[in-house]
């Protein structure tokens, strides 16, 4: 394929997003009309300001300003609109399913109810289905740097609500905040019914890894970069059939990996491991899904096959049911047998 064909194949791509926290896809624009809207004070004079702030060195530096960020989310339409906008981005890059995060211990603690948090963002994604087809999950994160007892009232919050919410997460600073910390509030969760998962390795050691698997039990490592250090854990990974979520450009802007030629997309497919592709904060990123596969496509010089592969990987390691899933590979073999350049 010519570098203009592989662009043209990934645009049209059936994929899934696995890992996209929702408070991430708050453009700058929404940002600034919804500080106007709600009447919230925000240390940026305009949108290029906001933008300019937008350089991270590490984690911390981009939590602390998405956290900033998200003040000017109070009402359910806000929630609403945000998950609209993504839905729109994302119908455009053929995203035809979505796993989504949201942070409701970022909004409770302002005082924003968990009901409007969810109502709104839950409410946004049946209207995507109807508009586009688009299906969708919502995965409740906890706040890793928080204590346990707290994500043990926000999973409390959540009980309502459980038929709008198909699992659980572990995000926000890494380093000092290890899985085992959580070890409980997921043992409730898995009991609950609901799926797990956990960022795992993104600046955090291999060992963060290993926790969230053996005393997690999570059913997707969300990032995993650093699992490719140990090489047991690597075969462990790619014998269990393990999904990564792996998001490049987050990773570029974390500076979890120094050049985009780093990521380790292609080294995981090599080793067998079930990568997918993600956006994770596109709007603090640089990029939605489409921009994360052509920025490793060319990088990477990924072939027609592997790029099929991580789109295969996004449907099997969905928590989709497999009828459905079934469906949507047949999708993705019906555009590759069609696909002209
Ligand atoms: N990439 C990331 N890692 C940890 N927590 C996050 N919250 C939002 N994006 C995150
Ligand atoms: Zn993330």
């Amino acid at each position: 394929m010519t570098p203009d064909q592989r662009t043209a194949y990934i645009d049209r791509l059936p994929k899934a997003e696995l890992h996209l926290h929702i408070e991430g896809s708050l453009e700058p624009e929404m940002l600034f009309a919804l500080a106007q809207r709600n009447h919230v004070d925000i240390p940026f004079a305009s949108v290029e300001d906001i933008r300019n702030a937008y350089n991270f060195s590490n984690l911390q530096d981009f939590l602390d300003i998405y956290y900033q960020g998200m003040a000017v989310l109070l009402k359910a339409q806000d929630f609403y609109d945000l998950t609209w906008a993504y839905l729109e981005r994302a119908h455009d890059d053929h995203v035809r399913h979505v796993e989504i995060f949201f942070d409701p211990q970022g909004h409770t603690e302002r005082g924003v109810p968990f009901a409007d948090v969810i109502t709104g963002i839950s409410d946004a994604l049946a209207d995507g289905e109807k508009q586009w087809g688009i299906t969708s999950r919502l995965i409740l994160c906890f706040l890793r740097h928080l204590d346990e007892a707290a994500a043990q009232a926000t999973l409390d919050e959540a009980l309502p609500y459980l038929d709008r919410i198909a699992g659980v997460g572990l995000d926000s600073s890494e380093m000092g905040h290890p899985p085992s910390k959580f070890a409980n509030v997921f043992a409730r969760a898995q009991l609950l019914g609901l799926k797990l998962v956990a960022h795992a390795g993104e600046e955090g050691p291999p060992e963060y890894v290993h926790e969230a698997l053996d005393v997690l039990h999570v059913d997707r490592i969300d990032h995993g970069n650093r699992a490719m250090e140990d090489s047991a854990l690597v075969t462990r990974l790619a014998g269990e059939g393990m999904t990564l979520t792996v998001c490049p450009l987050s990773n570029l802007k974390l500076c979890v990996i120094g050049d985009i030629a780093d990521s380790p997309v292609k080294q995981m497919l090599d080793s067998g491991l079930k990568a997918t592709v993600n956006s994770d904060d596109p709007a603090y990123f640089g990029g939605y899904v489409n921009a994360n596969f052509h920025a490793i496509a060319s990088a990477l010089d990924l072939s027609r096959e592997q790029l099929r592969t991580l789109a295969r990987n996004s449907f099997t390691g969905s928590f989709l049911p497999p009828d459905q899933i079934a469906h949507l590979l047949a999708e993705i073999d019906h555009y590759d047998a069609h696909f002209a350049g």
